[in-house]
């Protein structure tokens, strides 16, 4: 693509060197360049992308787009200066692959702890009304029935718009995607026509990178501002942010509740370990999922599918098929009669809801073993609170690893333990190597008790010093149940 185009609505203050120029990619790391690429230097958590502008000249760049002009100009580059290039980047790379979002249906969903379910619930309950659709999520990448791994939860924009054009190239109507609020604030999402975005709620994750709670919403509240006004912006009005989601937004308000005015009503009428009654906009609808989080869930795929004009008996019906994502309250019975559960609850909130449901559907004299970690290099405050949620609402736990990245897994551990209360002790155990840990919790359990196994849900790793090593609680869990 000729420069010219590339750079067609980019807010540039100074360009210094040709636009007539071929342009072969878009790239943000300097690694990546070849022969005629255009690198945006990026300010990032680590390093700064305007060090690497030799390098990435060295590697073939023709053009450079930064926000200071190196002091020596190259004779032979062309130098783009803007005021943001993490911003500016999201617009080339919408340019650079032909705007896809515009040529299809994009939603997006924001908030702390439901977007890979309600994007996977979205993604099926369109496919089974007919359409063609694609799912960016943290689970997986989709595009009709091709699978594509995910990287990120939000992947950058590069590879977002080269995953949005194979979309549109392939037929795609509808598209739905999850929006990290890193996403937001590192700009990922940038350039994109969204036709509508939904908010599911937000709690306590991601302090470290946020700094404060007030940050984090605001990040999340971002989304919802920069939506046009032909899009909608859906909220869940029992959030207690809910409302200040859509405070400056020009999109078309809409709200969903089961406590609170709404305009997507929901109630549970009935709940079982394998799914619930709901009572959804006054029609009676049997879904697969359980808890009171997943009616929300429910509920806001709903009201996003009949704000995208879709007939209301043909979308209830469709929810009654339809399943969530993988390792979310995934249960599995042993032979003799242990329940478990795998679940990628991975906050306070999350453990919270999980094992309130759990809670709920017990019979009398079923315990609950609850096994779960915190991961490293991530929101260090978290720890003590889920530790003390889940020691609150389980007969036992197990503190163990979960992705202790570059941090050492017992300074986690020991950050977890300091939630616990001295009294509670004696139900609480530690094993940091969580295959022990998860069959330590199977041998406790007696037949009819349930094990729950939180934190890594679909993951299918445990990251340790940077190296992935194969870890599935899942397979774990089974292969110990065939013991039993
Ligand atoms: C904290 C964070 O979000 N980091 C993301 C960020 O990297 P960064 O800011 O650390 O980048 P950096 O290393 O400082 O480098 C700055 C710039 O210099 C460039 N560079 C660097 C070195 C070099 O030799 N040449 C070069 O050009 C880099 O390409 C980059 O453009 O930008 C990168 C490119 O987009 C991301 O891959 C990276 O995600 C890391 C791997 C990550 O773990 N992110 C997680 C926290 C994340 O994003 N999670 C959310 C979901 C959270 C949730 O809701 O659960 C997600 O959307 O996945
Ligand atoms: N609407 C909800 N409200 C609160 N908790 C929920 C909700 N939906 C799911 N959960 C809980 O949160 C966990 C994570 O759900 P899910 O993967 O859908 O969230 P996510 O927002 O995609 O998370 P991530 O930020 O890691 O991408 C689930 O396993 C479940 O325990
Ligand atoms: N997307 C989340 C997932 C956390 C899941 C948990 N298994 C962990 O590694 O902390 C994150 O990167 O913070
Ligand atoms: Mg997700």
């Amino acid at each position: 693509m000729k420069l010219r185009e590339l750079l067609h609505a980019i807010p540039v203050q100074q360009l210094e060197g040709t636009v007539d120029l071929e342009v072969s990619s878009v790239c943000f790391d300097s690694r990546k360049v070849s022969a005629h690429s255009l690198f945006v230097a990026v300010r990032g958590v680590h390093t700064d992308g305007h060090l690497y502008l030799d390098k990435a000249i060295e590697n073939g760049a023709k053009v450079l787009v930064v926000d200071a002009l190196p002091d020596q100009l190259q004779a032979e580059v062309t130098y783009v200066m803007v005021a943001d290039t993490s911003y500016v980047l999201g617009l080339l790379a919408s340019n650079f692959y032909g705007n896809p979002s515009k040529a299809l249906k994009l939603v997006g969903i924001t908030g702390t702890n439901g977007k890979t379910t309600m994007a996977t619930l979205l993604f099926n309950l369109f496919k089974n009304l007919g359409y063609h659709v694609g799912l960016l999520s943290t689970v997986e990448n989709k595009i009709g029935d091709r699978v594509i791994p995910a990287t990120h939860t939000t992947p950058d924009s590069i590879a977002l718009n080269s995953l949005l054009s194979e979309m549109v190239n392939e037929g795609c109507d509808y598209c739905f995607m999850e929006v990290s609020s890193h996403a937001v604030v590192q700009q990922r999402i940038a350039g994109l026509r969204f036709a509508g975005g939904i908010f599911s709620n937000i709690t306590h994750d991601h302090l470290d990178f946020h700094g404060s709670f007030d940050h984090y919403i605001k990040a999340k509240k971002k989304f919802f501002d920069d939506l046009d006004r032909f899009a909608f912006a859906l909220t869940n009005v029992d959030d207690r942010n809910g409302a200040i989601m859509l405070q400056n937004t020009f999109a078309h308000k809409k709200t969903y509740g089961l406590k609170n005015m709404a305009d997507f009503k929901a109630k549970i009428i009935e709940s079982h370990m394998d799914g619930m009654l709901l009572q959804v906009d006054g029609h009676d609808v049997w879904v697969k999922l359980v808890g009171g989080f997943n009616a929300y869930n429910m509920l806001a795929v709903y009201g996003a599918a009949i704000l995208l004009e879709q007939e209301t008996m043909k979308v209830l019906t469709a929810m009654s098929d339809i399943i969530g994502a993988e390792g979310r309250f995934d249960v599995l019975r042993s032979t003799n009669g242990i329940v478990g559960v795998v679940d990628y609850a991975h906050t306070p909130d999350a453990v919270e809801n999980v094992l309130s449901t759990i809670r709920e559907l017990r019979q009398s004299g079923q315990q609950i073993i609850t096994v779960l970690g915190c991961g490293g290099d991530r929101d260090k405050a978290k720890r003590p609170e889920m530790a003390a949620v889940a020691v609150r609402l389980s007969d036992k736990v197990i503190i163990t690893s979960d992705n202790p990245r570059t941090e050492d897994p017992m300074m986690i551990i020991r950050d977890m333990e300091a939630g616990v209360d001295a009294k509670d002790r004696k139900h609480v155990f530690t094993i940091a190597e969580r295959k022990e840990a998860i069959r330590a919790a199977c041998h406790l359990a007696q037949p009819g008790d349930i094990v729950l196994v939180a934190g890594k849900g679909h993951e299918k790793y445990q990251e340790v010093n940077g190296m992935r090593q194969h870890f599935d609680d899942k397979e774990i869990l089974i292969e110990t149940f065939n013991e039993q």
